[in-house]
């Protein structure tokens, strides 16, 4: 299973836990973080079977490289305990928390998790937590949620629920998610932690799916929660750097380790100033360029 460390998170791709197909398959699409859900994906009916179904893939399956999530359900549910409990035991990388409304439904998850980690003899700590947002309770309590913990490793805006709890609906223009986005985002980025945007459940609006996406994209978030394998490759396109940038990127970094040499940490590189968070700007993208497959391990360029 994955490093949960920092990582690129640009596609967290929803597998419902009830589908065995979809389960087996999940790894081959190549999405960054492949979310196992257990929650509104599968009917009340289903839910003992589908835990059981997602914790005998993680036995068995092989997903790669991929960050291995799961969407348990929420403590108002009878549900909650067990799933903690199995996919604490399986060795998943990170539990998202649905509905998650106070900083405190975060620290009783922790400590719930800690105790399964504890039972199941797995390393106390290896076990990563995010919530998503889904009211406007959520969203106002955004900034302590993201800070509640050091196993926490993002905020998701979840904005179907959100536009329900709002009274409203998503428009194409996106005008009744600004301020969620917002608050979502300079939370999670006061906290040092990433921030995921919402699905987009329209499959046939490809135009309005690369909207939406180039528009968060600018916003800062690290990537968008998923619900169709289609949707990975139109997120990678809008976050592939472009050649210039790439160009761009090598020549601060270049430039940073000629100044590093000379003992500054600035310099000037053709009339522009150079300094850290430029520098940290340039090697975002090129982690980017890598993971994009446009630059080799040592950030030169690999032939189209
Ligand atoms: C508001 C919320 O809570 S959203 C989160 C909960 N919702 C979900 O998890 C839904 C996830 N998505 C899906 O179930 C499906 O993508 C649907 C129902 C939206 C569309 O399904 P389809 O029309 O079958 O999609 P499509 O034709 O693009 O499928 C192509 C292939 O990808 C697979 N696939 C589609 N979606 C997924 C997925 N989310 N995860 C894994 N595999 C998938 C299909 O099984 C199919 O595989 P195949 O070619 O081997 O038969
Ligand atoms: O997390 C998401 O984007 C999906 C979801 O549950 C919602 O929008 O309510
Ligand atoms: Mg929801």
């Amino acid at each position: 299973m994955a490093e949960t460390t920092e990582r690129l998170r640009r596609t967290m791709m929803f597998v419902p836990g009830n589908n065995p197909a979809m389960v087996k398959d999940a790894g081959i699409y190549g999405a960054d973080s492949i979310m196992f859900d257990l929650e509104d994906a599968v009917s009340m009916a289903e839910k003992d079977a589908a835990r059981a179904l997602v914790y005998e893939a993680l036995q068995t399956q092989d997903y790669g490289d991929a960050e291995l999530v799961v969407r348990i359900n929420g403590d108002d549910t009878p549900y909650y305990h067990n799933d903690i409990k199995a996919m604490v035991k399986a060795g998943i990388d990170v539990i998202r928390l649905p509905k998650t409304e106070t900083a405190d439904m975060i620290t009783t998850l922790v400590a719930d998790v800690a105790a399964a980690e504890k039972e199941f003899g797995r390393e106390e700590g290896s076990t990563h937590v995010m919530a998503a947002i889904e009211s406007a309770k959520g969203v106002l309590n955004a900034p302590a949620i993201a800070a509640a913990s050091d196993r926490m490793i993002g905020i998701a805006l979840s904005a179907e629920d959100y536009t329900t709890d709002m009274k409203t609906h998503r428009y194409p223009d996106g005008a009744e998610l600004e301020f969620a986005r917002n608050m979502v985002l300079h939370s999670a980025r006061a906290a040092g932690i990433a921030a995921f945007d919402t699905v987009f459940t329209n499959m046939d609006d490809t135009e309005g799916f690369y909207r939406e996406t180039k528009h968060i994209h600018q916003l800062g978030f690290d990537g968008k929660s998923l619900v169709n394998p289609r949707q990975i490759a139109m997120v990678n396109d809008v976050y592939q750097p472009t050649e210039k940038e790439i160009a761009n990127a090598r020549n601060v970094i270049n430039a940073i380790e000629e100044a590093r040499i000379k003992g500054s940490g600035v310099i000037s590189m053709n009339g522009q100033m150079v300094d850290r968070p430029v520098v940290l700007r340039a090697e975002r993208v090129m982690r980017l360029a890598k993971a994009s497959n446009l630059v080799d391990e040592e950030g030169n360029d690999l032939e189209k």
